[in-house]
């Protein structure tokens, strides 16, 4: 039974997101939607990386809402190096010297959630499973339980800890679960990030729960088989996390009235999230690849964040664009600076989307309808890619996983997007996506999967609550 609205402000809620823009954004997003619930948000990360999510987050205003409370934890000053965008693993190892400094949010943490634990019947944390050490003494709060989030998608989750337990279940001899050919995670992190990893591990084992940025619609077979395997905990997919209708946002960027002016489908947009940084020559190859297709396209193009977000870098990419946003002025924009993703897929012209396959750009993607042309660049992308385009079968691959270690040449680029773009399949494949993204759009609505399923946390949070 759902309890009444005044009974639920007893509870809080803590968000702990791990400090890198994929991260930060679920877990700003998710607030919003537990807000809804009349259940008051506290927000927790340094100073930098809560106005780093508060300024780019799409699709809402988080000044607008008065129930979510940031605090600005201390940190010890950490190195903000570059990417390395010749660096042959994309891992953006760079970021390592932010998430070592982020261990030190254990104590500043204690103490936030200390007092918030003194005023309320109960306080509930919703940590990053990247910050599961750092929530650790709310074990010394008799009033406080804490729920992993894995900001990876239901599938990729499932499968790192299918091969952890040691391959269980015979799975592998239905390919319709387990797709042959699965790429490894070599390549995917450095040595440095899976020791990180470990220390996480440990003590992820004292959540009380776990959550999921997902829909049953797409991910529900990995849902159930995660529930087989870790049968002690629940594991609830809320997803998706971001806004799915009425996205807007103060001004409208340049690119958006571009758009306006293009046809239904047409422009596949360009983007590889915040953590890639692309070779010279790679970047060459694409703008080639991109040039040739005949296609319109908005690109971004810009290098993986640094730890800090306000520490301005150089731009690298003038030289090597020279003459090109000329040449294709009519056909394609270049954007340099922050872009409305969310505004851009949900946006009718708007027909493809060349991605890295990060899970926030897969889930805005197949909520809008929008088909992929996936471009793993690390971490769980190749993973995301077997589920879009094998099992899903909503997008196309661009680059092989095991051909990671090879510059993808213009051809193959330009071959993708008309694949994509222009052609029966491609139209086929933009159809299922519609569908399915209609459906996913449907889930989080009253009588739906996601819906029902977040209430049903919700009502976990707030039982017995009098
Ligand atoms: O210009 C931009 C670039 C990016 N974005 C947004 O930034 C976010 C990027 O997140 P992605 O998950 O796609 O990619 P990232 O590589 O940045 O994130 C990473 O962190 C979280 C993991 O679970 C992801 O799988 C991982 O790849 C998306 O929400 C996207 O909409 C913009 O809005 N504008
Ligand atoms: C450096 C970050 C990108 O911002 C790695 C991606 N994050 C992750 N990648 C893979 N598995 C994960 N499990 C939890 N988080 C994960």
């Amino acid at each position: 039974m759902a309890n009444n609205g005044l009974n639920k402000t007893k509870v809080v809620v803590v968000m702990v997101p791990f400090p890198a823009q994929g991260h930060l954004n679920q877990l700003l997003h998710l607030s919003r939607l537990i807000i809804a619930y009349n259940i008051p948000v506290h927000f927790a990360c340094t100073a930098t990386h809560n106005r780093q999510a508060m300024l780019r987050v799409h699709g809402w205003d988080p000044n607008s809402v008065s129930n979510i409370h940031f605090h600005d934890l201390k940190i010890p000053p950490f190195l903000t190096p570059p990417p390395n965008p010749n660096s042959p693993n994309k891992f953006p190892s760079h970021l390592q010297p932010l998430f070592n400094a982020s261990l030190h949010l254990r104590d500043p943490m204690a103490s936030l959630l200390r007092e918030l634990s003194s005023k309320a019947t109960r306080i509930i944390v919703i940590n990053d499973s990247m910050m599961a050490s750092v929530v650790q003494d709310l074990v010394t709060i008799p009033n406080a339980e804490s729920y992993t989030f894995h900001s990876v998608s239901a599938f990729t989750y499932f499968l790192y800890l299918w091969e952890a337990m040691g391959k269980p279940l015979e799975l592998e001899t239905n390919a319709k679960l387990v797709p042959k050919g699965l790429p490894s995670t070599e390549g995917c992190f450095t040595k440095d990030f899976i020791n990180f990893i470990s220390l996480q591990i440990e003590f992820q084992k004292l959540s009380s729960g776990v959550l999921y940025n997902t829909c049953r619609v797409i991910e529900g077979t990995y849902m159930d088989l995660m529930e087989t395997l870790e049968g002690g905990k629940k594991h609830w997919a809320i997803g998706p996390f971001n806004p799915v209708r009425n996205i807007g946002s103060n001004g409208r960027h340049k690119c958006l009235e571009w758009l306006d002016k293009e046809a239904p489908n047409s422009v596949i947009y360009v983007s590889f999230g915040t953590t890639t940084a692309l070779e010279d020559k790679q970047i060459k190859e694409l703008a080639i690849g991109l040039e040739k297709s005949g296609q319109k396209f908005i690109w971004v193009l810009r290098d993986a964040d640094k730890g800090d977000v306000f520490i301005n870098g150089e731009l690298r990419k003038a030289e090597i664009l020279k003459g090109f946003e000329e040449r294709v002025k009519d056909r394609g924009m270049v954007v340099k600076d922050w872009a409305p993703q969310l505004e851009i897929l949900s946006h009718p012209s708007t027909g493809g989307f060349m991605s890295h396959c990060g899970w926030n750009s897969c889930m805005e993607s197949v909520t809008m309808g929008v088909p992929i042309a996936a471009w793993p660049m690390a971490s769980d992308q190749p993973r995301n890619t077997v589920l879009i385009t094998k099992l899903l079968k909503v997008g196309i691959v661009v680059k092989d996983w095991s051909r990671r270690d090879e510059l993808v040449p213009s051809s193959t680029i330009e071959k993708a997007v008309k694949l994509l773009m222009a052609s029966k399949e491609g139209d086929e494949i933009r159809k299922r996506t519609k569908d399915l993204g209609g459906a996913v759009r449907q889930s989080i609505e009253k009588g739906g999967v996601s819906r029902m399923e977040l209430d049903s946390f919700i009502d976990h949070i707030t039982r017995n609550i009098f």
